[in-house]
């Protein structure tokens, strides 16, 4: 089964510490939703109000389009998966997988079907008859999430479920979780402070920053088009230049840098339509410097490589720009580019790349 999600304005205060501040959300059945952010900016407060073993301040929940007020953990249609998923050591894989068909009062040999089922799903059905310590770190993570979906939820919370995980495993589980999800349909809402783990596996992904929401979307157009400036640092190394509107038209604006002017498109620019005179910043990701001999490239002069190192598919370069040589901009040069410290390149930006936001 799956569900839909709606929140509405929830905030959670500790005192005068608001955990949560004033959240609004829509996540639709089937979707795999990821909220991400630093340590302490509501992810798990947020879980848990949905979860139901935290009562928010002020603001509603809904699942399915029924409200949530006053429900108890155990009579959602949500299951929790905690990075602590504690088995139970002395049960046979398929015992654990049907532990909360038991307690739902499932015959043994119908629990033992739909658990088999669910071990198979993720690929465990051969170590049935095995104990948790016989498994690794993944196979034991694999049978806590066959134990969530086995009680057919409609959302599956999912609380750093891989945090206990090395980095080889985790980035494999990610594709494993991902491909599960697809298959059963279920709504999933994923914790996570990685970026890269929200980038591989959300349809859409919640930034969230003390305790609201800075952007949410699918994870190309928050890279792409960040709201806001905590959102572009977040999703991965990026380049800040302010900047100053002089021209604007209903199709594009004229922006002075202190490298040169950049000419983008009216959808580069976030929040609002510019007008003359609005101080903006530039959000640059390094793969948007680009070939000035390139159609569409805007040309900003030369550049000094202060530093360069290989990185296999590209060189992650710093430079220092001529036309303002204080500021150092990280760049990515193709790979068959000899890029070394010390040489003059053209600097050159794709503008469809660029995001301008509104200076507050
Ligand atoms: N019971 C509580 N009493 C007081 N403050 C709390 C309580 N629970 C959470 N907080 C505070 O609320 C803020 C948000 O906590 P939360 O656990 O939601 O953060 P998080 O984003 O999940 O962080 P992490 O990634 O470290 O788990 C934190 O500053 C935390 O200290």
């Amino acid at each position: 089964m799956t569900a839909s999600v709606s929140i509405r304005n929830a905030t959670k205060t500790y005192g005068p510490f608001k955990a949560l501040d004033d959240v609004s959300l829509d996540i639709d059945a089937g979707e795999f939703i990821v909220l991400l952010g630093p340590s302490g900016c509501g992810k798990t407060t947020l879980l848990s109000i949905l979860g139901g073993f935290t009562t928010p301040t002020a603001g509603s929940v809904s699942i399915g389009g029924r409200d949530m007020t006053g429900v108890a953990p155990a009579r959602r249609p949500t299951t929790t998966m905690f990075q602590d998923y504690a088995l139970f050591p002395h049960m046979r894989l398929v015992d654990n997988v049907g532990f909360g068909l038991r307690m739902r009062g499932l015959p043994k040999n119908e629990r033992d079907d739909k658990a088999m089922g669910f071990l198979n799903l993720v690929g465990l059905k051969s170590a049935a008859r095995k104990k948790p310590h016989e498994l690794s770190g993944g196979q034991r993570q694999r049978v806590a999430l066959a134990r969530a979906l086995a009680v057919d939820p409609d959302v599956l919370l999912l609380d750093e479920p891989l945090g206990a995980l090395d980095l080889k495993l985790r980035r494999q589980m990610q594709d494993e979780l991902k491909a599960i999800q697809q298959r059963v349909g279920t709504t999933f809402v994923h914790v996570t402070h990685d970026q890269e783990e929200a980038m591989a596996i959300a349809d859409r992904i919640v930034v969230m920053n003390q305790g609201k929401v800075e952007d949410f979307g699918a994870p190309a157009e928050i890279h792409m088009r960040p709201k806001s400036l905590f959102s572009a640092g977040f999703m991965g190394e990026i380049n800040f230049l302010q900047g100053r509107v002089r021209e604007a038209a209903n199709d594009g604006a004229r922006v002075e840098t202190p490298v040169g002017t950049v000419v983008l498109p009216a959808a580069n620019f976030t929040i609002r339509k510019p007008v003359p005179g609005d101080d903006v910043t530039l959000c640059i990701r390094p793969e948007h410097f680009c070939d000035a001999a390139s159609h569409s490239a805007v040309r900003l002069g030369e550049a000094h490589i202060t530093a360069s190192a290989f990185f296999g598919t590209h060189f992650r370069c710093h430079l220092a720009p001529m036309a303002a040589n204080q500021l150092s901009l990280v760049a990515h040069m193709p790979q068959a580019s000899a890029v070394r410290p010390g040489e003059r390149i053209p600097l050159a930006l794709d503008p469809s790349g660029v995001t301008a936001l509104a200076v507050a």
